[in-house]
């Protein structure tokens, strides 16, 4: 059986009482096997989350980091100290960031190589708007953030990186993207990973689909060639719901 990544991203939400609730509904039921359930909380909740979170099949990951260790870079956390406090994973170039914090092609890489010198499993976001889907520039557009987020890693690096891919316009908007249109880009992804690496590595990535992923179509999502797994915000927030969607890997 693949493996399958299902990844909550809770963007900016929940209270430390909201997020430990969560964790308490969640953990009981995560099934693990096949399939693994990362949840992406803000930075103050992750020491918490991970202490909660030990020998269950959830794994906590952070939605950024800087690419330093240490430094002057008031209100950054670094790669050391997620790792430090037993992060495993981490969300890197989310579109959010890219458009409200001016995270570039350039910094994505070094953060994604920072995340493999600390331990840490990236989590890297890709995705087109939809001014350029209509513009047919879309795998242009991820191709390119692709190679430039992958550049100097080794071929190990690239094996175990996740990519998200999340078009923008489907993003928080109820607009899904066709799943035959969301595996579109996702193999033609893996197309672009097998040129920079081998087929047999390409093979290997985990590659998510992000954007209005729910209960009622994650089935058909998943069931793709290409789509191993989601990166989901909304549908993340309620216990049940994402535990649906992680059960949904199992089948
Ligand atoms: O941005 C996303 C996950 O990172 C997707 O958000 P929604 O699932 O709310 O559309």
């Amino acid at each position: 059986m693949r493996k399958v990544i299902i990844a909550g991203n809770w963007k900016m939400n929940k209270t430390l009482a909201e997020a430990s609730d969560f964790m308490d509904a969640v953990i009981p039921k995560a099934p693990g096997g096949n399939t693994e359930a990362i949840v992406c909380a803000p930075f103050v909740h992750l020491p918490a989350l991970v202490e909660k979170a030990k020998g269950s099949n959830v794994k906590v990951a952070a939605q950024n980091m800087h690419f330093e260790e240490s430094g002057a870079y008031t209100g950054e956390v670094s790669p050391t100290m997620l790792t430090d406090i037993g992060v495993t994973h981490v969300v890197i170039g989310h579109s959010e960031r890219r458009e409200y914090y001016a995270e570039t092609d350039e910094s994505v890489n070094q953060k994604t190589k920072a995340a493999f010198a600390h331990g840490l499993t990236p989590i890297v976001c890709v995705g087109e708007t939809l001014e350029q889907r209509e513009a047919n520039e879309t795998m242009d557009v991820v191709g390119g953030q692709v190679k430039k987020a992958l550049a100097g890693l080794s071929d190990e690096q690239v094996t175990q990186t996740i990519i998200a891919y999340e078009p923008i316009w489907a993003i928080g908007t109820g607009k899904t993207a066709s799943s035959e249109d969301a595996n579109e880009v996702c193999a033609k992804t893996r197309k672009v990973i097998a040129e920079i690496t081998s087929g047999d590595i390409a093979d290997q990535v985990v590659i998510q689909y992000g954007g209005s992923v729910k209960p009622a179509n994650i089935d058909e999502l998943l069931s793709q060639s290409d789509i191993d797994g989601a990166l989901v915000g909304g549908a993340s927030l309620e216990p049940e719901s994402f535990v649906q969607l992680v059960e949904a890997g199992t089948k």
